[in-house]
C-alpha cells in the first residue's frame, strides 16, 4: 500500500502521514486529492462507463428507485438504494406532491431544475404529462424571475458559457461539451431577457428553459439540445455591483469587438456539428437581432424566435380569431404598441401572408399595418432617424404622440401589445377600440406576467366581455358577468419546438419565410371546435405534441419543395415521421 501511495503522490514523502486519516474526507486517500494543497496538482478522473454510484450521479440514465432487481445486480447498485422499487409512474406521482405543496414558483422552478439534473427522463416525463401547469414554471413567467436570480440560485451549470475571455478559443470551447451530435442550440448574449431587460450572463435559464421545450413539446432528443450564453459583459449596473454575479463584470462589448466574438462562434459551430445544426438566437436586443439574422440566414441553419417564431404564432391566432370575429385577413387594420423584434417580425409575416393571399405588392400589403413605438405612431415624417427595421412602417399620416390617440385615429381591429411594458392597455385604450369593433381582438404578447400590456381581467372586463384576448404569459380565467373567460396564451412555443423538429428530420439547411407561413398554417389549423367555443384561438399546449409533429411536417414538406432538404428520399407520411422521430421519456431497459 505504502509503495501506491508513493508512486500517485509522485515526488511528495507521505510516509510520515497517516493514510487512514479521514480528516480531508476520505477512508483512505489513495489518489492523495484529499491532502493536495492548492500548489499541488491532481488528475480529475472518471468512469467511462456509468456503473454503480456514477450511474445514480448521471442524470441522462439515472432512474432512482425504479432500478429493477436484475438492474441492481448487472449494474453494481446493491446497497446505493433502499430496497423497494418504484415504477416510472410513481415516481411521477410523488414529485409532482412535492412540487404541488411549494407555494412559491421560484421553488418550483429549482426543484425541477435539481430534477433535471438528477433524473432527464423523469423530468421530462413530469413536463410532458403535466405540461399546462408545468410551462408557467420551466418557461415564462417564472423563468424569468429565475434569470433574476440566477446568481443565487446558481448550483451546476447548465448549458455551455462562451465569454470574451474565450474570444480565440470558441472551437476549443465547444469541444470541451461532451456531447458530440447537436441538432439545435439556443444561443442568448441576455441583452434582452423577455421584458426585463439586461440581464448579461444571468439569461442562460432562457436557453436551458427553451431548449427543455425543444424535448417536451417538439420531442427533439435532449443529449441533441446545446444551451449557449455570450457573456460580452453587461449593462446593468445592479448586477455589475452584486456579488454573486456570475458573468463577467465589465459593460458590454459591442461593434468591431461584439460582432467579432460572434462571427468566431458561428463559423465554430458550422464546423464543429456541421451544416444542419439549428442555431436558434433568443433574447437579443434589437441593434444586434437584425444584423445577426441578415448576416447569417443564407451561409447557415439560423432562426430568430423573438423575430419570426412570434410572427407565426401570432399570424395563427390572428387567422384563426377570424373564425369567431368574422372578415379576411386583408380586411383587419393592425395596430402594434412596440416596433421591435417582436412587433415589426410579426407586422412582416403578416403583410407578406395578405400579399400572398391578395397578390398584391408587399409595399401595398404593409399600409394595413401600423406601429408606435416609444416615440409615438412611426409617420413618414420621421423616416430618417427611424431604424432600419422600422423604415417600412413609416406610413403617410401626421404624427401622433401616444396609444390612446392612436387607437382613435387608425381604428383598428387587432391591437398587438409587444414593447415590453406592462399597464400600457389602459382602460381608455380597450374602451376606445371596444367602441369600433363589435370584437376587438388583443394580444398582449409581453413577457413576463408583469410586463403583459393588460391582463385578461382588465381586457374582458373593459371591453364587456366582447374582446377575443390573448397574452404571451399565461393568465387564469376571469368570471365576467356571469360567464367565465378562458385566455389563449400567445407565445412563441407553440412553434418553435415544432418548427425545429421540422427542420432537423428534414435536414433542412436554411430557413425561408414560406417556412414559417408553413408553420403558422399548421398551427391555425390545429384549433379545434371545441377551442373556438371556449373563445380560444390557439390549442390547448396538453396536445402539443401532435400539434408539433403537424408543424413539424409542414415545415419539413416545405423544405422539401424549396429544395432545402437534404434527408433524402422524402418520408410519406411526415407527420407519422415527425411522430416516429421524437423523443419519449420513459425509462429504458438496461443489460
Ligand atoms: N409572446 C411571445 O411569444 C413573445 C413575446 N415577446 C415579448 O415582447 C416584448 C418586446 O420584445 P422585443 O420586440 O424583442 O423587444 P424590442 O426591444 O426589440 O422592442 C420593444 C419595442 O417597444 C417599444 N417601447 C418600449 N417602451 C415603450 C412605451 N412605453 N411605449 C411604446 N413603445 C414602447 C420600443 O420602442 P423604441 O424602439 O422607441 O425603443 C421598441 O420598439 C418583450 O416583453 C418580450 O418578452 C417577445 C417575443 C415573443
Ligand atoms: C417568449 C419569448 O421568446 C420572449 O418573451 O422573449
Ligand atoms: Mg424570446
Amino acid at each position: 500500500m505504502e509503495s501506491t501511495f508513493k508512486e500517485i503522490r509522485d515526488g511528495q514523502s507521505v510516509l510520515d502521514l497517516d493514510p487512514k486519516s479521514t480528516v480531508g474526507g476520505g477512508v483512505e486517500d489513495v489518489y492523495g486529492e484529499d491532502r493536495a494543497t492548492e500548489d499541488k496538482l491532481v488528475t480529475p478522473w472518471t468512469f467511462s462507463v456509468a456503473s454503480g454510484y456514477s450511474l445514480l450521479r448521471d442524470p441522462q440514465y439515472n432512474k432512482g428507485l425504479a432500478f429493477t432487481e436484475k438492474e441492481r445486480d448487472a449494474h453494481y447498485l446493491r446497497g446505493l438504494l433502499p430496497p423497494i422499487i418504484l415504477s416510472q409512474q410513481l415516481q411521477e406521482k410523488k414529485l409532482m406532491q412535492n412540487i404541488r405543496q411549494y407555494q412559491v414558483p421560484l421553488q418550483k422552478y429549482m426543484s425541477l431544475m435539481d430534477l433535471q439534473e438528477r433524473n432527464e427522463r423523469l423530468f421530462y416525463k413530469l413536463l410532458i404529462d403535466n405540461v399546462e401547469e408545468l410551462l408557467p414554471v420551466v418557461y415564462t413567467p417564472t423563468v424569468g424571475e429565475a434569470c433574476q436570480k440566477y446568481g443565487s440560485i446558481f448550483k451546476r451549470p447548465q448549458g455551455l458559457y462562451i465569454s470574451l475571455k474565450e474570444k480565440g478559443k470558441i472551437l476549443e470551447v465547444l469541444k470541451n461539451w461532451p456531447e458530440r451530435t447537436i441538432q439545435a442550440i439556443v444561443v442568448t448574449d441576455g441583452e434582452r431577457i423577455l421584458g426585463l431587460g439586461d440581464l448579461g450572463c444571468q439569461g442562460m435559464g432562457i436557453p436551458v428553459g427553451k431548449l427543455s421545450l425543444y424535448t417536451a413539446l417538439g420531442g427533439v432528443r435532449p443529449s441533441a439540445c446545446l444551451p449557449i450564453t455570450i457573456d460580452v459583459g453587461t449593462n446593468n449596473e445592479q448586477l455589475l455591483k452584486d456579488e454573486f454575479y456570475i458573468g463577467l463584470r465589465q459593460r458590454r462589448a459591442t461593434g468591431k469587438e461584439y460582432y467579432e466574438l460572434l462571427h468566431e462562434f458561428m463559423s465554430a459551430v458550422k464546423q464543429n456539428y456541421g451544416e444542419k445544426v439549428l442555431i436558434q438566437f433568443e433574447d437579443f436586443a434589437n441593434h444586434n437581432a437584425f444584423e445577426l439574422l441578415a448576416e447569417y440566414r443564407t451561409t447557415h441553419l439560423v432562426f430568430n424566435d423573438d423575430i419570426q417564431g412570434t410572427a407565426a404564432v401570432v399570424l395563427a391566432g390572428v387567422v384563426a380569431a377570424l373564425k369567431l370575429v368574422g372578415g379576411a385577413l386583408a380586411e383587419q387594420k393592425f395596430l402594434f404598441l412596440g416596433a421591435g423584434e417582436a412587433g415589426t417580425g410579426i407586422a412582416e409575416l403578416i403583410a407578406l401572408e395578405i400579399s400572398k393571399q391578395t397578390k398584391a405588392p408587399l409595399e401595398e400589403t404593409r399600409k394595413k399595418i401600423w406601429l408606435v413605438d416609444s416615440k409615438g405612431l412611426i409617420v413618414s415624417s420621421r423616416k430618417d432617424s427611424l431604424q432600419n427595421f422600422k423604415k417600412p412602417w413609416a406610413h403617410e399620416h401626421e404624427p401622433v404622440k401616444d396609444l390612446l390617440d392612436a387607437v382613435k385615429a387608425i381604428k383598428p381591429t387587432v391591437l398587438i401589445g409587444s414593447s415590453g411594458v406592462g399597464k400600457t392597455f389602459t382602460k381608455e385604450v380597450v374602451e376606445a377600440l371596444a367602441s369600433c369593433n363589435d370584437k376587438p381582438i388583443i394580444m398582449a404578447l409581453s413577457n413576463p406576467t408583469s410586463q403583459s400590456e393588460c391582463t385578461a381581467e382588465e381586457a374582458y372586463t373593459w371591453s364587456k366581455g366582447r374582446a377575443i384576448f390573448a397574452s404571451g404569459s399565461p393568465f387564469d380565467p376571469v368570471e365576467y358577468d356571469g360567464k367565465t373567460y378562458v385566455a389563449g396564451q400567445s407565445n412563441n412555443a407553440y412553434i418553435f419546438p415544432g418548427f425545429g423538429l421540422g427542420l432537423i428530420i428534414s435536414g433542412a439547411i436554411r430557413v425561408h419565410d414560406e417556412m414559417l407561413l408553413a408553420a403558422s398554417e399548421a398551427l391555425a389549423s390545429q384549433v379545434t371546435k371545441e377551442n373556438f367555443d371556449n373563445g380560444l384561438i390557439y390549442p390547448r399546449f396538453s396536445t402539443i405534441r401532435k400539434i408539433s409533429a403537424h408543424i413539424a411536417a409542414n415545415v419539413a414538406a416545405k423544405a422539401y419543395e424549396l429544395g432545402v432538404a437534404t434527408r433524402l428520399p422524402r418520408p410519406k407520411d411526415l407527420v407519422k415521421y415527425a411522430e416516429s422521430c421524437m423523443y419519449t421519456p420513459v425509462y429504458r431497459n438496461y443489460r
